[in-house]
C-alpha cells in the first residue's frame, strides 16, 4: 500500500451496481465498502461518483416505461435516489462511516462562486472523514445545464478534490482495441500515455439500457482528468479488491498516465469549467509562445475563428493541426475576431471603433495542455 495519504474519486457505473436484473446488488455494493473502509483505514480519502439512481428507480417502481425518453429518466432518478443514498448509508455505517451526498448539475461547476461552494462542501466532508457520494442532480437537470453522464462527472469531481487518482469502474475490464460486446478478439490496452484521435475511434458507446455513454465519455473523462494532473484507471469493477489493489499500483485495467500538474485554483475551474463554445486556431508563433513562456493571445496570433459566440466565452484554442493546445475564456466574440484576427493589436479599435483591450485571451484567463515546455 502507498504509505502516503492519496485521494482516490471512484466511479461506479450502473453496470457495476446493478446485477443483470437491474436491481441494486447489495452483496456487491457491500464488497465495494468494505474496500473504501480497508483504505480509509491506511489513511486514503475516497470520494464516490455513484450512478443506479435510475435502475433503482425502476427497481422500486416496477414500471415498464420507455427510458429514452427524458422525463422518464427523470421521473425514475428522482424516486432512485433516496434508495440508493440510504442503501450506501446503511452499508458505509456497518464499517461506522458516514456519507455526505452531493448533487451537482453542470451549471454548478460552471460558475466559479458554486463552483467554490461546492470544492468547499467537498472539502469539509472529506476533512472529517465523511465519504462524499456525488451524482448528477438529473431531476433539474436540462440538456443544458447537464454533464450528461457520470464519467464526465467524476473528472471534474476529481479535480474539484484535487485527487491523485481517479477510478472508473464499468463492467469491462478496462479499455479494448474495440467493443468487447461487438468483437471477442479486442485486446485490453493496458497503458495509455496520450488520448488522441486514434485512441478515441476504439471507443463505443454503452452496451446497456440503463449505462450513460460507455467507453467514449471514460476517454473524455480521462482526458480531461489527466490533463488535470489525475492519473485514472478504468477496471472491471467486479474484478477482487480492485479498488484497493488501483489505490496500491498494482497492475490493474487500463491506466492513463497524467499528462500535466494544474495546481493553481483558478485555472482547475478553467479546465474543469464551461464548455466550449467556439474554436480558435493559433499560428505557429503563438503556439510557440504560449507553449513556451505561456504568453497571453493577441489577435496577432490568431489565424481562424470557428462557431458563433459571444464576449466572454470558454474557447478552444488549437494549432495549425487542429490539436487542441488549451482553453480560456475570450474577451472579444467571434464577430469581433473575425474582423480583428491577424491584425496589430492596436489597430483594434480603428478596426471595431471599440476595445476591450490588447489581448484576446489573457494568460491569467487561459490554461495550457500539458504545461509549459
Ligand atoms: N473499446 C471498448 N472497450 C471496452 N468497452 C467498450 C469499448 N467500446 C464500447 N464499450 C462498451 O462500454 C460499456 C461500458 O460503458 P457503460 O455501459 O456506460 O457502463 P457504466 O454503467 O459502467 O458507465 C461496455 O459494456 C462495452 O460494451
Ligand atoms: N445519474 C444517472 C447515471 C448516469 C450515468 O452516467 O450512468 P452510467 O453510465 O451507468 O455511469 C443515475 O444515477 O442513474
Amino acid at each position: 500500500m502507498s504509505e502516503t495519504s492519496q485521494t482516490i474519486v471512484v466511479k461506479l457505473g450502473t453496470s457495476v451496481l446493478t446485477s443483470g436484473s437491474f436491481t441494486l446488488d447489495k452483496a456487491h455494493m457491500v464488497e465495494l465498502v468494505r474496500q473504501c473502509a480497508q483504505l480509509k483505514k491506511k489513511g486514503h480519502k475516497i470520494i464516490l461518483v455513484s450512478s443506479g439512481a435510475v435502475a433503482a428507480g425502476k427497481e422500486h417502481l416496477h414500471l415498464s416505461c420507455d427510458l429514452s425518453n427524458v422525463n422518464n429518466k427523470q421521473m425514475l432518478a428522482a424516486v432512485g435516489q433516496s434508495h440508493l443514498i440510504h442503501t450506501w448509508q446503511t452499508l458505509f455505517n456497518l464499517y461506522g462511516m458516514h456519507v455526505g451526498q452531493m448533487l451537482l448539475t453542470r451549471a454548478d461547476l460552471d460558475d466559479r462562486e458554486r463552483y467554490l461552494n461546492a470544492r468547499d462542501t467537498l472539502k469539509a466532508l472529506i476533512k472529517h472523514d465523511i465519504v462524499p457520494i456525488i451524482n448528477e442532480n438529473d431531476a433539474v437537470a436540462t440538456q443544458e445545464i447537464k454533464v450528461g453522464d457520470n464519467d464526465n462527472l467524476s473528472a471534474l469531481a476529481a479535480i474539484l478534490a484535487k485527487a491523485d487518482k481517479l477510478l472508473l469502474l464499468t463492467d469491462q475490464p478496462g479499455l479494448f482495441t474495440a467493443d468487447p460486446r461487438a468483437n471477442p478478439d479486442a485486446k485490453l490496452i493496458n497503458l495509455v500515455d496520450k488520448i488522441d484521435a486514434n485512441l478515441k475511434a476504439l471507443a463505443g458507446g454503452s452496451g446497456t439500457h440503463l449505462g450513460t455513454g460507455g467507453m467514449a465519455t471514460k476517454l473524455q473523462a480521462a482526458d480531461i482528468a489527466c490533463r488535470a494532473g489525475v492519473e485514472v484507471i478504468i477496471a472491471a469493477g467486479h474484478k477482487d479488491n480492485v479498488i484497493v489493489d488501483a489505490a496500491l499500483g498494482e497492475d490493474v485495467g487500463t491506466r492513463f498516465v497524467a499528462t500535466a500538474s494544474v495546481t493553481e485554483s483558478r485555472k482547475q475551474w478553467l479546465m474543469a469549467g464551461p464548455p466550449a463554445s467556439g474554436e480558435l486556431i493559433l499560428d505557429d508563433g503563438a503556439v510557440r509562445a504560449m507553449k513556451h513562456s505561456g504568453s497571453s493571445l493577441l489577435a496577432k496570433g490568431l489565424s481562424d475563428v470557428l462557431g458563433k459566440f459571444e464576449r466572454g466565452a470558454m474557447v478552444k484554442l488549437c494549432d495549425q493541426n487542429g490539436e487542441q493546445i488549451a482553453r480560456g475564456i475570450c474577451r472579444y466574440s467571434s464577430s469581433d475576431l473575425a474582423q480583428i484576427k491577424g491584425q496589430h493589436s492596436e489597430q483594434i479599435n480603428q478596426l471595431l471603433g471599440y476595445d476591450y483591450g490588447a489581448v484576446v485571451i489573457h494568460r491569467d484567463d487561459l490554461v495550457l495542455f500539458g504545461g509549459l515546455t
